[in-house]
């Protein structure tokens, strides 16, 4: 901080703010603290008696909040991702686009480990919709040392893109559906619709829905028939727990799935299954799928659409905030579920 007549002030940062009172009419601020002082807020601040001005002069060594909430934010953002003007101090980074929002976690943490620099996103693995705030961008001080956001930048391009919004495929969906009951129409399928919607509002379509008695060798060639017909990714839904008959996951396997895991550490969707024939992901979906609003198809479909090769370790780990809370009303992305990984 330092003195300087306000002549020479242009481009530089004020202080503190500077009140205007005018008698028995107003009180308030005429300029504020932060502000950069142009060529003509000159005869203004005169005015307001300012010969001198307390100022942080800004030179390569110091940059402005603004300058650095800025940069800050572009290192960071990748596809999908576009920055608003700073507003006291802060930018902020929304989606151009739905799709998977993507954090790169560990290099968030490293970003943020430099003193007085903040980046603070939602969670990473949710779908969000054009026009969302994903991410704020701000520095601590009025006037930070360029050489940190240069070390924020070199993170970025180390790890970029930080906070990125993947596109989803549109993927041809092919259905067995499994269950005597509904094979032998003792009860109307209820489960077909529920994929079919959550299908279509992620952007696919179902290619077809085949009916399967709890046969493994039913099950089996209804998954290649599917397969044959062009379908790109498998869902089966029902017989994934206990019983005698269930079998679905038997099928899975003799339709020539390599699986990647039966069971997750998510509830509901415990019963889940995912496996693999040559590049076709084939999801088992347990019953509860069907009956809760919102379970692992929701935490691992839009990654797998994105592109994502799904592992062992990806489900594993959305143990921590895969418990659901089953509200009445599902508020789901705005609670903790799946938001652990
Ligand atoms: N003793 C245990 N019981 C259960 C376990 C367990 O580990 N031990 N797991 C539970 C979990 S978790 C789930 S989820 C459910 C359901 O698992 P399934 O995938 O095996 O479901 P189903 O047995 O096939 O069916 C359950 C229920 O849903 C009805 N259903 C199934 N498909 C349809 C359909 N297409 N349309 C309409 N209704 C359908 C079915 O008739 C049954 O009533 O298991 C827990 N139990
Ligand atoms: O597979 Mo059940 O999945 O947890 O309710």
């Amino acid at each position: 901080m330092k003195v300087v007549p306000v002549y020479e002030a242009e481009g530089m940062v004020l202080c503190h703010d500077i009140t205007e009172i005018v008698p028995g009419k107003s009180k308030g601020r005429a300029f504020k603290k932060g502000h950069v002082v142009k060529r003509e807020d000159v005869p203004k601040l005169l005015n307001l008696g300012k010969e001198h001005l307390y100022v942080w002069e800004v030179n390569e060594n110091a940059l402005h909040e603004n300058d650095a909430a800025i940069r800050i934010a572009q290192a960071a953002a990748g596809q999908g991702i576009t920055l608003t003007e700073p507003v006291e101090g802060k930018v902020e980074l929304r989606a151009k686009m739905a799709g998977l929002l993507k954090i790169n976690t560990s290099a968030l943490d490293k970003i943020n480990d430099i003193d007085e620099i903040v980046l603070a996103t939602i969670h990473s693995n949710q779908m969000v919709g054009a026009g969302d705030v994903i991410a704020g961008s701000r520095v601590v001080p009025l006037v930070i040392n360029t050489d940190k956001i240069r070390n924020v930048e070199k993170i970025g391009e180390a790890f970029f893109p930080i906070v990125e919004i993947k596109p989803l495929r549109s993927l041809k969906v092919g259905v067995v559906t499994t269950g005597s009951e509904v094979y032998h129409g003792r009860i109307q399928d209820q489960f077909g619709p529920v994929i079919q919607r959550k299908i279509t509002e992620l952007g696919s379509q179902i290619l077809r829905q085949i009916f399967s008695d709890d046969n493994v060798t039913m099950i089996s060639e209804s998954i290649q028939t599917l397969i044959k017909e062009g379908a790109e990714m498998i869902i089966t839904t029902g017989g994934m727990s206990v019983d005698p008959d269930d079998v679905t996951p038997v099928g899975i396997k003799e339709a020539g799935g390599y699986v990647i895991s039966y069971g997750a550490p998510v509830l509901p969707g415990s019963m889940f299954m995912l496996a693999r024939i040559g590049n076709i992901p084939v999801l088992g979906l347990p019953g509860c799928v069907m009956y809760h609003k919102t379970t692992i198809f929701d935490l691992l479909v839009p990654r797998i659409l994105a592109g994502e090769e799904i592992t062992r370790k990806d489900i594993t780990r959305l143990a921590h905030g895969g418990f659901c809370f089953n509200c009445d009303l599902c508020q789901y992305p705005h609670c903790t579920f799946g938001k652990g990984s």
